[in-house]
């Protein structure tokens, strides 16, 4: 299987599991990137059946809006019962780097809300220290250089996202070559500084389960 199999048949396992779940209070968190989109056509063939979802981007919405399936906004959801998204990084803790696709802010809300997280991906994205992965940091605009100072103090390279603006009207800086030992110190440090959004770093709320995709099949493993 090639790449994308491997995304068509992780997406596919997450949506036989949240039908699975599926009952008349249950909304459905989604993510973005190239593995939720599988997801979100999965999801198309049992739409009658899901009351609402949440997305984590326009992108999404519209994905979900073109198949007929409801979108809320997440003011208006009681609870998220299930979250699925991709990811750019995992280790084995299911500590991930996400925001590859620039949705990190809105996606790490939609995680922090949900009772249960699951991450769906290609096991190429299974590593045993993150940070080969560039970790992107969502930015208010006038805070561009001084970001990027700090993010050098820390010990990354930072580079700005060129032409890139996120759906809440920010920058992106992506932090190049740093290995990134302790994923929770670090995702602190970066919210720590005036002017982060919030950054891609998702290891305070690390995914629950995470079903990867490889040549030998499909693995989940959960926390
Ligand atoms: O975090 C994300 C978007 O912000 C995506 O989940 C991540 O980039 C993985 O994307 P893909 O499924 O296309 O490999």
């Amino acid at each position: 299987m090639d790449q994308n199999e491997l995304k068509k048949a992780v997406a596919k396992a997450a949506a036989d599991y949240v039908k699975s779940r599926l009952d008349e209070r249950t909304v459905v968190g989604v993510g973005t990137g190239s593995t939720a989109n599988f997801f979100i056509e999965y999801l198309g063939e049992f739409k009658h059946d899901i009351q609402a979802t949440v997305a984590s981007s326009e992108e999404t919405a519209r994905r979900l809006k073109a198949l007929g399936i409801a979108v809320i906004d997440l003011n208006s959801a009681p609870e998220i019962s299930v979250y699925v998204d991709g990811a750019d990084e995992t280790n084995e803790h299911l500590h991930l780097i996400k925001g590859g696709g620039g949705a990190l802010t809105r996606e790490k809300i939609i995680a922090a809300v949900a009772k249960e997280f699951v991450c769906i991906a290609d096991d190429s994205k299974l590593v045993d220290v993150l940070g080969h992965f560039p970790l992107p940091v969502e930015v208010i605009p006038m805070a561009r250089s001084h970001v990027g100072r700090e993010i050098v103090k820390l010990g990354g390279d930072p580079v700005y996202r060129e032409g890139f603006v996120t759906d809440n009207g920010n920058i992106i800086i992506d932090i190049h070559n740093m290995s990134i030992v302790d994923p929770r110190k670090l995702e602190q440090q970066l919210n720590q500084i005036t002017g982060v959004v919030t950054n891609g770093l998702f290891a305070m709320r690390p995914a629950d389960k995470l079903i990867l995709g490889g040549k030998d099949g499909l693995k989940t493993m959960s926390r």
